[in-house]
């Protein structure tokens, strides 16, 4: 939609027929976008080599499930240069790889450093009715960054640019698990308290694992770190926390998934966090707990009297600026 409203030719990729007619026809997506009008402008198909054989640019919105078989589908279609920008926010399955690294792997032939990132606080909902929106793009290379930039800017879609692709791609993929957890802890009933605790010690516990893998901790003070963070955890519009919520109120994980009919990333994500945690020796107890919830049946209410009776810690366990009883800061 955005593409769209800067006047660029769009064409939508999808598997199902019936929804590419929609779009063509009604200019409507009825099952994911209820009751908004799409830009008329948005072509549909469900021919790849249609999608692709034209494309200067292509922005990949897969599921993190689906996105090596999809880029793999693109491959003989794809045009020397292409710029390409994924939103996909999680980890591959089993490989625990990041979605431009996946990218990668699939096309040998791009330069693994012009894969941008597109990540931040941006629900489909509100940006596709044109509510003020910022995001961040990144990219090791800096000139295809900028090119991202400039595609997608405009009055109400705001793009920053950051060279940390890791710290990017982590936050976004690991603020869904805080989001489930957000939602949980609303359905069991409890306050903003707890929901502000959940914000705060989740936002440390990503970019405790975010930098031992290697990210800038400032881009967790972004766009695509807290920014993602408060959206996902406060919004209506949210898959993850609509789906702790309502774990929250007692049903099973399976209920859930089952009658989504979306995409609820922050489950898969759960896993994933939990193997780098013990790959990078990190400690995670948020998404420790809610691995526990997910997939061996504890009690969300017995999971946060866990998190709440762990032993006495400091706040802040990094190199610290300022110290206890007026000494000097280790340096
Ligand atoms: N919805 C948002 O507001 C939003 C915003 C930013 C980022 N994201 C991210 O974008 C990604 C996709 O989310 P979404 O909201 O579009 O999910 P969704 O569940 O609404 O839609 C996913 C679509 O992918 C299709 N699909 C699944 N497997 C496929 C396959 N193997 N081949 C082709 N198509 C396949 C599904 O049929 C469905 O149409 C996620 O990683 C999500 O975190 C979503
Ligand atoms: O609806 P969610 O929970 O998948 O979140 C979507 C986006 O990541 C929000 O920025």
């Amino acid at each position: 939609a955005v593409l769209a409203d800067n006047k660029l030719d769009v064409t939508l990729w999808t598997r199902n027929a019936a929804q590419a007619e929609e779009i063509n026809t009604k200019h409507t997506n009825g099952r994911f976008l209820k009751g908004t009008e799409l830009h008329p402008g948005i072509r549909a198909t469900t021919s790849m080599e249609e999608a692709l054989q034209d494309a200067d640019s292509v922005v990949l919105a897969a599921t993190s499930s689906a996105m090596r078989e999809v880029v793999s589908q693109m491959k003989p279609y794809l045009k020397p240069g292409t710029l390409l920008i994924h939103a996909t926010k999680g980890f591959e399955t089993g490989t625990l790889k990041r979605m431009t690294e996946v990218i990668a792997e699939e096309l040998p032939q791009t330069d693994p450093d012009r894969i941008v990132v597109l990540s931040g606080p941006s629900h489909a909902e509100e940006v596709v009715v044109r509510c003020p929106t910022t995001v961040v793009v990144a990219a090791k290379c800096l000139e295809a960054a900028e090119a991202a930039q400039d595609l997608f800017m405009n009055a109400t879609f705001r793009v920053y640019t950051n060279p940390d692709v890791l710290g990017v791609e982590v936050s976004g993929a690991l603020k869904n698990i805080i989001a489930l957890g957000a939602g949980m802890s609303d359905g069991l009933g409890f306050g903003d308290n707890a929901k502000a605790a959940l914000l705060t010690r989740g936002l440390a516990e990503i970019s405790r694992l975010g930098v031992a893998m290697g990210a800038n901790p400032f881009t967790f003070a972004g766009l695509a770190g807290i920014g993602d963070l408060v959206v996902t955890c406060t919004s209506q519009h949210s898959r993850n926390w609509n789906a702790g919520n309502r774990l929250g109120r007692g049903e099973t994980l399976d209920e859930v998934l089952q009658s989504t009919g979306m995409v609820v990333e922050g489950v898969k994500t759960t896993k994933a966090a939990y193997e780098l945690s013990r790959q990078y020796h990190v400690s995670m107890p948020i998404t420790n707990v809610l691995y526990k919830v997910l997939f061996e049946g504890k009690e969300p209410r017995t999971a946060v009297e866990e998190l709440m009776g762990r032993l006495r810690t400091h706040e802040i366990e990094e190199t610290p600026t300022v110290s206890w009883n007026g000494e000097e800061p280790t340096p």
